[in-house]
């Protein structure tokens, strides 16, 4: 028996719409997506079995919301919206409904050709289209995860996720059929800081932490300044960007 069978019949003996929800279950494992109580928005969703499994994990207090442009079986505790990702309209129907979120996922996959530089060409364009509502939807610290097919786009695509989260990863699951080209980018901890690492800026150190760093604000974000007082006025650079705080040193 393949692989394909394996996770086809547990699909079917554990009441999941598709096999597709043991990649999600394999991709939450291996880089910790879904919390309890998050907000989930899931792109490329039908028939729904990721929202299932996104569901299950955020429970009664999370929230899902799962978009396609085919039907959705309406489905306890999930919002669905049915749009192409490639309209405005649908994205800004969802950005409506959503506000911010805590994780994007997108399963989006083209139709398939057979033409393996098209369908990668084409799944690689619904990543970017994951990825602007991502960058729009996710709060600072917030995760994002879109399937593509390997291809000589990929280096490039990953280079675009890079500055956007403090990693991007791929990963492979192991439910993903043998022969398939797909992987998932995974990018975790969305950056929103209004500063780069490298960046040189005038800071006011206005407290000192636990540790005896200064403290300044850049327009409401967090920086730890080495060796620095409160009170002083210091040129510092960013050494160090997290989503919720940074770290900078003074400028000799
Ligand atoms: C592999 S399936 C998703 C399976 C799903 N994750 C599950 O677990 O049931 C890919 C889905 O992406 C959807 N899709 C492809 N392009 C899309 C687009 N431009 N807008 C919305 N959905 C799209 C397809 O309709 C299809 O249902």
């Amino acid at each position: 028996m393949t692989g394909k069978d394996e996770y086809y019949n547990r699909a079917k003996q554990e009441g999941y719409r598709s096999r597709s929800a043991y990649k999600l279950k394999q991709l939450d494992r291996t880089a910790n997506l879904l919390d309890e109580g998050a907000t989930v928005v899931d792109l490329g969703a039908a028939p729904g079995g990721w929202l299932q499994v996104a569901q299950q994990e955020v429970g009664e207090t999370g929230t899902v919301v799962g978009v396609d442009r085919q039907r959705i079986d309406a489905l306890d505790g999930v919002e669905t919206v049915r749009g192409d990702m490639t309209e405005e309209s649908t994205k800004d129907e969802v950005r409506e409904i959503v506000g911010e979120a805590d994780v994007v996922l997108s399963d989006m996959a083209p139709n398939m050709t057979g033409e393996y530089d098209l369908d990668h060409a084409r799944s690689v364009h619904l990543v970017r289209q994951a990825l602007e509502v991502a960058l729009d939807l996710l709060g600072p610290g917030g995760d994002f995860v879109a399937k593509v097919f390997d291809g000589q786009d990929l280096d490039d695509l990953k280079a675009d996720i890079e500055p956007e989260f403090e990693y991007v990863r791929e990963v492979r699951p192991d439910a993903s059929r043998e022969s398939s080209s797909e992987l998932f980018l995974v990018g975790k901890g969305r950056l929103t800081a209004p500063v780069a690492e490298g960046d040189t800026v005038t800071v006011e150190i206005v407290d000192t932490g636990h540790e005896g760093d200064g403290i300044a604000k850049v327009e409401g974000y967090t920086l730890f300044v080495s060796g620095a007082e409160t009170g002083e006025e210091v040129e510092v650079r960013i050494d160090e960007i997290k989503p919720k705080y940074g770290f900078a040193q003074p400028v000799e």
